[in-house]
């Protein structure tokens, strides 16, 4: 676990409200991501997990609140100065989302080419190196999506999204179709990786081992905001019948059986 956490957040979400027609997801939904952190983002289905994220990385116009930066508010930024801020964005989408017609070389290079304005060469190169860091074999770069398992595409993926060094890693259910051992080997590189680059992950789950494995805070959506952001522990202990159905029903019993509690700072 990383130790030398501040307590800016480099992530501020405030009052954050979003409705499609009649429904409110999202009613005054407050939270920081902490730098450095791993944040498990938790809560039941339909929550509002995936739209958070996409809130957050800009891919949708709240219906009101503010989400800063960095401390700067993305929705006041000039459009070049806003496309500057979310280059520092790394994002995971659930399906992987590679393209399916390119190589995983070639899917990573993308954004080195298009944002970074790289020469292919150059991001062919540090594409193999983004390849090499997580864990993927050399030759995985040359196939195609479809010749990769599932582990590998999510590695790939996750490839991708480290392509322009972001600060922040936004990864949604990471770990969603692997077998346990898989799931588990992933858990360890986004731990890894965090602590090695210094990232912020912001990590939408269900998978009650990943938030004992990796989470340094856990934040649960429940009644559309935030109920609780804090150590694994003291959300477990937290009264709610959601909370205290998902920690302390058979699967959390069985989850914080297995795990070692994640290191005090
Ligand atoms: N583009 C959209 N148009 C209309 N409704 C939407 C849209 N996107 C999300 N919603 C609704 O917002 C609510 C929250 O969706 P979201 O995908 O964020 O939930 P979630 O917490 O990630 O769920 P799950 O754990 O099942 O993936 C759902 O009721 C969903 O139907």
């Amino acid at each position: 676990m990383s130790t030398d956490r501040t307590t800016t957040p480099v992530v501020e979400v405030r009052g954050l409200v979003n409705r499609f027609g009649s429904q409110t997801v999202h009613d005054n939904l407050d939270l920081d991501i902490l730098p450095r952190e791993v944040l498990g983002v938790v809560g039941g289905s339909g929550t509002g997990k995936s739209v958070l994220l996409r809130s957050i990385v800009g891919l949708r116009r709240p219906n009101a609140g503010s989400v800063k930066v960095f401390g700067k508010d993305l929705q006041t930024l000039s459009p070049q100065a806003r496309s500057e801020q979310e280059r520092r964005f790394g994002v995971l989408f659930q399906s992987g989302a590679l393209f399916s017609s390119l190589t995983v070389v070639e899917n990573i290079a993308l954004p080195l080419i298009e944002h970074a304005g790289l020469p292919r060469e150059d991001a062919e190169h540090l594409a193999r190196m983004k390849i090499a860091l997580t864990g993927l074999p050399p030759g995985a770069g040359d196939k195609y999506p479809s010749m990769l398992s599932g582990g590998m595409v999510k590695r790939a993926a996750l490839a991708r999204a480290l392509a322009l060094d972001p600060d922040i890693l936004f990864l949604d259910e990471p770990t969603a179709g692997l077998d346990p051992i898989g799931a588990a080997a992933f858990d360890q590189l986004i731990r890894t990786l965090c602590d090695a680059l210094g990232l912020s992950v912001f990590l939408v789950t269900h998978d009650l081992d990943t938030l004992y494995a990796i989470c340094d805070r856990v934040a649960v959506l429940s009644q559309k905001r935030v109920l609780i952001a804090d150590t694994l522990e003291r959300v477990a202990d937290t009264r709610d019948a959601w909370i205290q159905d998902y920690f302390h029903g058979p699967r959390g019993r069985a989850a914080a059986y297995q795990q070692p509690t994640p290191a005090k700072e």
